[in-house]
């Protein structure tokens, strides 16, 4: 039997004394699979043993492989309640995140490979924007979530701003609250186009401008609501943007982003929310999610004709982001 299937044995079993012994004496490697495409770190996460995970993190066992079922050591601590196990393993996940950050690669949905999605064509339809791969840029399953969105950055009223119009939903929603300001931008020409041919440059509190965030930082001012939704882009972007909160946000004011981060993976998501309410606290906002059940808005006929499935979660934690008292 190879090493690595001792270790594996041992892990399942929670034996730490074995589990030690075969990191330190005979090098077993941290990293196996075995048979069924389970790690030590997996088999010790699924049976709760919280000793034995410390250890194999400690030695460089890697908390986010996937097993063919594409779950995590840390999917399997959580689907069994094993609480300390899952601690340590959503702290390790943000930890080397911080670092690394190899899992968020795009904060949305996966934009297009090869090229860049602004310069490509989109699809409109009645319930969803696509881009030239039949990804979706933005579906109308997501309205209920715009709106909620909406009503928390419009909480005080004034002047709202919106990155990223897609299918104008949270816009559309923006506009119930009648804002004295509402300033839209969107970076897509097509999307803009459309803008423009549906009536938005006609209302009177609304502004718009055209181009990509981060070349248009210039014309923006302060507001008091903020929502960020963009497509193709990376969570090093969306981190980008914090960076700014502090010059575009009044004091009081509220904000929000659209909250897709791994999106398909119940737990890399609980490291993603946890590590951009870290980062967000490291520059003096507190983020409160509120949770909402979205497994209502995704049948299966949702997803016809779209190449990815980009959500796959039973709940949608909507972030709510303010300067914390202390930073006041
Ligand atoms: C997911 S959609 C927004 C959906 C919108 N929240 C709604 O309710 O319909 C993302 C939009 O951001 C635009 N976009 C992508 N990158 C951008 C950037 N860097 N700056 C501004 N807009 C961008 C896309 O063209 C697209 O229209």
């Amino acid at each position: 039997m190879e090493k690595g299937e001792w270790l594996c044995e041992a892990a399942r079993g929670g034996d730490a004394a074995a589990v030690r012994a075969l990191m330190e004496e005979e090098e077993a490697d941290v990293t196996y699979f075995d048979e069924g495409g389970m790690t030590p770190l997996m088999h010790a996460a699924k049976h709760g043993h919280a000793g034995v995970v410390k250890m194999l993190l400690d030695a460089g066992a890697p908390w986010n492989a996937l097993s063919p079922s594409s779950l995590s050591a840390g999917d399997f601590a959580m689907d069994s309640g094993h609480q300390e196990a899952f601690d340590l393993l959503v702290n390790a996940g943000v930890q080397a995140e911080l670092v690394l950050g190899t899992i968020a690669r795009t904060v949305r949905k996966t934009g297009p490979s090869d090229g860049d999605y602004l310069e490509d064509r989109v699809m409109f339809s009645e319930d969803k924007l696509m881009d030239s791969d039949r990804k979706a840029v933005m579906m109308a399953w997501e309205k209920p979530l715009m709106e909620a969105h909406a009503k928390a950055v419009c909480s005080s009223g004034g002047h709202i701003l919106n990155v990223g119009f897609g299918m104008g939903l949270v816009d559309t929603a923006i506009q119930q609250y009648a804002p004295i300001r509402h300033t839209i931008i969107e970076a897509h020409p097509e999307v803009y186009d459309r803008i423009l041919r549906t009536g938005w440059g006609d209302k009177d509190n609304v502004k718009i401008i055209f181009g990509r965030w981060q070349d248009v930082l210039s014309q923006l001012e302060s507001y008091d609501g903020i929502f960020f939704d963009t497509y193709g882009e990376y969570y090093e972007d969306l981190r980008e943007f914090h960076q700014y909160l502090p010059a575009l946000l009044k004091p009081g004011g509220i904000y929000s982003f659209f909250n897709g981060l791994c999106g398909d993976n119940a737990f890399f998501h609980v490291v993603y929310c946890q590590l951009v309410s870290l980062e967000l606290g490291n520059l003096g906002y507190s983020t409160q999610f509120i949770s909402l059940p979205v497994k209502d808005c995704l049948g299966g006929e949702v997803w016809e004709g779209v190449k990815q499935k980009y959500w796959q979660l039973d709940t949608y934690y909507l972030p709510v982001c303010q300067l914390s008292d202390d930073s006041e």
